[in-house]
């Protein structure tokens, strides 16, 4: 879909693309961001996504930006999902504000506290129709999680975004996230006469889980 910084390029262990001698792996392509600050959980999302795995241990912030692709299949449409890992620490902002402009997705994820900051960047940097989803991530730690939630919800609502809780530990909600993206992705790059229209807030509310709950309720 997008010319983007990248997309010929190939990372180690990954091989370079080609289409198989059936056609090419993938009906469409969709840049997606993930922006925070740093020790959100960003590429523990990102590996949760793609690998199926939980790095523990010891934090290892992420310098600069960096990639993975992954494809999904949503409703029938492969899409793949080019996903970029962008370092929180601002001393990177720089450079990660060259790659806002071709992403058609993005997801901002917080920690303890919503981050207004980072709407006000994207809206500043990327494309105006770019779909912006908002998570709370680290919904394994039940400290404040529920203060987390509410002002998640809140700020979602007043920016008009989807929100969920996430769990890059558990896998809660990740797979919903990215996939959330590929089907808005899907919707826009060509409506079926009779595909109903596709809202992605209602989509994320009605198959979202929620934290299983509370110690103080
Ligand atoms: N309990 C819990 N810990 C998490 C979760 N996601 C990430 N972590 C931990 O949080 C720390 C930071 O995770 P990263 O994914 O590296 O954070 P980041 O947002 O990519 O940080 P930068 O690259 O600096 O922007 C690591 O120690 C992870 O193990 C989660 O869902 N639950
Ligand atoms: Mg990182």
């Amino acid at each position: 879909m997008t010319g983007t910084p990248g997309t010929a390029a190939t990372r180690d262990g990954e091989a370079p693309e080609r289409s198989p001698p059936c056609g090419p792996s993938h009906d469409l392509t969709g840049k997606v961001m993930l922006l925070g600050d740093s020790g959100v959980g960003k590429t523990c999302l990102l590996i949760r996504f793609r690998d199926g795995a939980f790095l523990s241990g010891t934090f290892i912030a992420t310098v600069g930006i960096d990639f993975r692709n992954k494809v999904v299949t949503v409703d029938g449409v492969r899409v793949k999902l080019q996903i970029w890992d962008t370092a929180g620490q601002e001393r990177f902002r720089s450079v990660t504000h060259a790659y806002y402009r071709d992403a058609q997705g993005k997801g901002l994820w917080h920690g303890a506290t919503p981050q207004p900051a980072w709407l006000t960047e994207i809206h500043e940097y990327a494309q105006r129709d770019v779909v912006i989803m908002l998570l709370g991530n680290k919904a394994d730690v039940s400290s404040e999680r529920v203060i987390r939630s509410e002002d998640g919800e809140m700020l979602a609502r007043e920016y008009g975004v989807p929100f969920m809780e996430t769990s890059a530990k558990t896998g809660m909600n990740v797979e919903l996230a990215f996939l959330a993206i590929a089907k808005e992705l899907k919707y826009r790059a060509g409506r079926q006469a009779d595909e109903p229209s596709f809202q992605i807030r209602d989509y994320v509310e009605s198959q979202k889980k929620r934290p299983s709950c509370c110690s103080f309720l």
